[in-house]
């Protein structure tokens, strides 16, 4: 569990975090969005000490985060940024195994732990292992940031826009992947986008800043559903809302028993993607296949239902 306890920094004459507290429970993933120069990235980098706070207190499992020197710190703490930073004249493994290396892993553990996390990235550990970033795309490279961060398996992962620089297929295929991380791993993750889209997919809750001041701290749905501000309001965009609602569910959680004719759609797939897809077909109601049976159908009727504004 993160806490993050009244929280300011100044810079100058500037309050750049103005008594921010939020908590981030274990597991979990929490999502800061705002304008630019909110103060996203000065609030996140308090909780590794990249910044010291002015004042207030951030504590990790209940103890200050103070506690420990600094490099200590930020070894126990995965930190994933845009651009992915990787050391441009070291190999994939040898960036992987950086925080291994510091904390004075055996060659084969941190050998065994570079494979793995490869894997875990759908990058061929024999093919990648040794190339150097500079032969890798985008992508991997953003992967292979991301896999150096959790090499050290941190209870803690910082991301600061990681997919900022993805085209939008990639950006959906790491959102995804990050996910399934987040499912094996139980890691409690602080992400920093400007991209409400990217918060709601991705956060079990939401942080809202503007001007340094935290607007809204809420589930997903009571973003949506519940806007503090105007402010919070005008960042989901008001036309978007029914359509960020969808998007919190799955068909898998709509389908209903009953038949229907044409392509099935997925489960997994999210109501959004559903209802597009209805629509696109000219179709009333589509059958709902996991693992490829059939479970039953999903209606636009019902999918509609589920885009109202919540009583
Ligand atoms: N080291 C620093 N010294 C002085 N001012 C700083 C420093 N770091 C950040 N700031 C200022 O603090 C404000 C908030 O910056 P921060 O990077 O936290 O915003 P952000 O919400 O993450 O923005 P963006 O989305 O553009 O990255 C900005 O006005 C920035 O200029």
């Amino acid at each position: 569990m993160i806490e993050i306890d009244a929280v300011t920094k100044v810079y100058g004459t500037q309050t750049v975090v103005d008594a921010v507290s939020m908590t981030v429970p274990s597991g979990t993933i929490a999502v800061i969005v705002g304008t630019s120069g909110s103060g996203k990235t000065t609030l996140m980098r308090t909780i590794n000490r990249l910044v010291e706070p002015t004042s207030g207190a951030v504590r990790i499992d209940g103890e200050d985060n103070r506690a420990l020197p600094a490099y200590e710190l930020r070894r126990r703490i995965g930190y994933a940024i845009q651009g992915h930073g990787l050391f441009p004249h070291r190999t994939v493994a040898q960036n992987i195994a950086t925080v291994p290396g510091l904390l004075g892993w055996d060659q084969k553990r941190i050998a065994n732990r570079v494979d793995e996390l490869l894997d875990l990235f759908q990058l061929d550990p024999a093919a990648f292992r040794e190339r150097m970033p500079h032969e890798l795309s985008g992508g991997q490279q953003q992967r292979i940031g991301v896999a150096r961060a959790l090499a050290a398996e941190p209870n803690i992962l910082l991301m600061d826009e990681p997919y900022g620089a993805l085209d939008p297929i990639i950006r959906a295929k790491a959102q995804e992947d990050l996910l399934a991380i987040q499912a094996r791993f139980g890691t409690t993750i602080v992400l920093v986008t400007h991209d409400m889209e990217e918060a709601i997919r991705l956060g079990h809750r939401i942080a809202v800043m503007d001007a340094g001041k935290l607007l809204q701290y809420s589930k997903p749905a009571d973003i949506i559903a519940k806007p503090a501000t105007p402010f919070v309001k005008e960042l989901i965009g008001a036309p978007e809302r029914p359509f960020r609602l969808l998007s919190l569910v799955r068909v898998a959680d709509l389908a209903e028993p009953g038949e229907a004719a044409g392509a099935p759609l997925d489960a997994g797939l999210s109501a959004r993607d559903a209802y597009a897809e209805l629509l696109w077909s000219g179709r009333e109601a589509a059958p709902v296949a996991r693992d490829g049976a059939i479970v039953g159908r999903v209606r636009l009727q019902g999918l509609a239902k589920q885009a109202a504004r919540p009583s």
